[in-house]
């Protein structure tokens, strides 16, 4: 390893509210090495429950500050295990990137908040954290979001794909990072990814995931809910935009509703849905990429990945089938934002965020030294 690189761990707790992923990666900055190791840990419904109440939340609330605090003991478990796993100690790791949890944001109001104790995470494990990585981008005035195009360039640039591509995130709300020829990046979130899917599922089955997408694959979409949903301006806007997970959601679950779908036939809806405000982003990218990259969660939805290459008509893969880990691809996007915090690189860019120049971010943390 050459020695300007660095160890780092990064750490995403995403809209899905699932859990936390962490995983390890070295990195100058610019160029990635995967060591591969990744661990998840999944939250309590307990604190699910806790954690989905602070949605909503446009400024801190006493309460808040508690499930700050109890997410961030999650994720300095999931550094504990990785650790483990990976037979390293605290001393062997230079940063960690710590996104924490978006409860709110709307960034054209300027505000954008990740909850989460980054000092009480620097305290309890000795590591630098980096954080706050999208209060910056925000502040000059980007969407805050998505910041993973940075990420998916530099691994796209090593693995040696025909360009125009496309990676696609399917989380609780997907987002794309189109790379042309040139290198050139264009980024956008499409619309909501699992997250209304799984709001639906758990509503009427208890278990918040439908699993591989079986029982949309047992039903039949409406075609006229997913009309009226393409009506909504945001497919219109010209990116970059972003989304709070939220966004769609009253307009989605009360067409749904409407509609009075049974639980296979909403699921069919909702799996279009996110489907078609994938399809419907394809319109604003400057040429249409040869093929797609699929990471996240949704990646596992069968339903959803047969939907999208027989609407998108050219290949549309799996990351893992160009080695990347598809479950841990966001949080070692955060090690490697935390790495470029380091180094003075910008994180966002007027083609991922529309912030109006390269813009660096985030905000470093460290342990305090005894008295
Ligand atoms: N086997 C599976 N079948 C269907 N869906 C799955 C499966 N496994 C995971 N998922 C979906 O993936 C979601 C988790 O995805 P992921 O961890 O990428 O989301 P996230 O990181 O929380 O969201 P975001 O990227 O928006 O921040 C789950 O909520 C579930 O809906
Ligand atoms: C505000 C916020 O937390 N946005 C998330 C969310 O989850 C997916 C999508 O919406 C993306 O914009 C972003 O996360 C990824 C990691 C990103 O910033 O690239």
């Amino acid at each position: 390893m050459k020695n300007d690189w660095i160890t780092a761990i990064g750490m995403m707790s995403g809209t899905s509210l699932d859990g936390v992923d962490a995983a390890l990666i070295e990195t100058d900055g610019v160029e990635v090495r995967r060591l591969g190791q990744s661990v998840f840990v999944p939250y309590t419904p307990e604190l699910r429950d806790r954690m989905r109440g602070c949605f909503g939340n446009r400024s801190a609330t006493n309460s808040e500050h508690v499930v700050a605090d109890d997410l961030t003991r999650v994720h300095i478990d999931a550094v504990d295990m990785l650790l483990g796993k990976a037979g390293l100690s605290p001393g062997d790791i230079g940063v960690i990137g710590f996104h924490g949890q978006t409860v709110f944001h709307e960034p054209a109001s300027g505000l954008t908040r990740q909850i989460g104790t980054p000092d009480m995470l620097a305290e309890k494990t000795g590591i630098p954290v980096v954080a706050d990585f999208r209060l910056a981008d925000v502040a000059a005035g980007g969407e805050g979001a998505p910041l993973a195009p940075v990420y998916h360039a530099a691994l796209i640039k090593s693995a040696g794909v025909e360009a125009p591509v496309a990676v696609l995130n399917i989380g609780g709300v997907s987002n794309v990072t189109w790379i042309g020829a040139d290198d050139a990046l264009l980024a956008f979130d499409c619309g909501p990814g699992n997250a209304r899917i799984d709001d639906w599922m758990l509503r009427h089955t208890r278990n918040p995931v439908d699993l591989n997408g079986a029982t949309a694959a047992s039903g039949r979409g409406d075609l006229m809910v997913e009309v009226s949903f393409l009506e909504d301006p945001y497919f219109d806007r010209t990116p970059p935009k972003s989304l709070d997970r939220e966004d769609m959601a009253s307009l989605l679950d009360g067409l749904v509703i409407e509609a009075k779908l049974n639980v296979a036939d909403g699921a069919a809806t909702l799996a279009n849905c996110t489907v078609a405000a994938i399809v419907a982003g394809v319109n604003h990218l400057p040429v249409a990429p040869k093929s797609w990259f699929v990471c996240g969660g949704g990646r596992h939805n069968d339903y959803v990945m047969a939907q999208l290459g027989a609407r998108l008509g050219v290949p549309v893969r799996s990351v893992d089938e160009l080695d990347w880990d598809g479950d841990a691809l966001e949080a070692e996007c955060f090690g490697y934002l935390a790495v470029r915090h380091l180094r003075n690189l910008p994180l966002s860019f007027p083609g991922t965020t529309g912030v109006p120049q390269p813009c660096c971010g985030g905000k470093l943390y460290i342990q305090k030294k005894a008295a």
